[in-house]
């Protein structure tokens, strides 16, 4: 039996909700061999982070190289990266092994406001780690921050999609949870030539912790068994829908989102 195989490079949410946690659960509902290469080790829980723990560049690249040279993942996810240090590793392994299907979601600041990515890494996640990648799926605040571009208006959304696609990411995928005026989420998906909207219905919950993280992991799963690009953004907006909506109502604070809850639609 051939089995698809996705390696997340990410920090570890002790809470479970975001992070490798979250990314491991998701290849294993889609059906894929999860496996990670930890960047740093977050103190978390659903009212915020406690701790952030970034583990040695050695440490990091170790675990790729372990990962890499024997198990070959058919894709890869990165999230908290942290430092342009951490980023120019990630970037040389991606070189060095020529990986491909590389989703690239740049988490920045955890739900709570705690920064998961140094100021001095964006020019390092938009000059190295971009043109190496499949796929770059930012949040509104995200795709301000690394294009320098105010996004109140879907207008605005396709012209910051567009300067991030010139610093040679593939696609991008520019997410709509942070857009607040509308009923309706749009997930904004640019492949450099045309522009694609993904819809569904807002659902009002506090309960959205790890959601970047689980769309992102739910990509590259799908990247990782041969699924066409749009096919597997559909299906990542669908399975976070879906994971928001039938909440898990755990955790005092924004609580974690239902992996499985895809499972039961299907
Ligand atoms: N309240 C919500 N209702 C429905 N979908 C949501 C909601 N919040 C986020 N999403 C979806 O979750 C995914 C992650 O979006 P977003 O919240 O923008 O990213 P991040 O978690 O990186 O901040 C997207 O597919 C978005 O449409
Ligand atoms: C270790 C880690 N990685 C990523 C996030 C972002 O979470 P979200 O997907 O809610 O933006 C997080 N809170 N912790």
């Amino acid at each position: 039996m051939s089995v698809a195989k996705a390696l997340t490079i990410a920090g570890s949410d002790s809470g479970g909700g975001a992070g490798i946690q979250a990314d491991l659960k998701t290849f294993q509902e889609r059906k894929v061999f999860g496996m990670s290469a930890i960047t740093a080790v977050t103190a978390q829980n659903t009212l915020g982070v406690q701790g952030v723990y970034p583990l040695t560049e050695e440490a990091i690249a170790t675990q790729i190289d372990s990962v890499v040279t024997d198990l070959r993942p058919d894709a890869i996810k990165t999230g908290m990266l942290f430092s342009s240090d951490i980023i120019r590793i990630v970037a040389d392994k991606l070189r060095k092994y020529e990986l491909k299907n590389v989703v690239v979601d740049p988490v920045m600041i955890a739900k709570g406001g705690q920064s998961l990515l140094q100021q001095e890494a964006i020019a390092a996640l938009n000059d190295v780690l971009l043109p190496l990648s499949e796929v770059v799926t930012p949040n509104i605040p995200e795709a301000e921050i690394m294009t320098g571009y105010e996004i109140t208006t879907m207008e605005q959304r396709k012209e910051a999609a567009k300067s991030l696609h010139s610093l040679g990411v593939k696609n991008v995928v520019i997410k709509g949870g942070h857009d607040k005026s509308q009923e309706e989420m749009v997930d904004l998906v640019y492949d450099g030539q045309f522009f694609h909207e993904i819809v569904h219905k807002r659902v009002d919950t506090k309960h959205t912790h790890g959601t970047g993280c689980t769309f992102a992991a739910c990509i590259a799963a799908e990247l990782a068994k041969g699924t066409t690009l749009l096919e597997s953004v559909q299906l990542a907006s669908d399975f976070v829908h879906a994971a928001i909506k039938d909440t898990l109502q755990i955790g005092s604070g924004h609580g974690p989102t239902n992996h499985w809850a895809y499972r039961k639609l299907t």
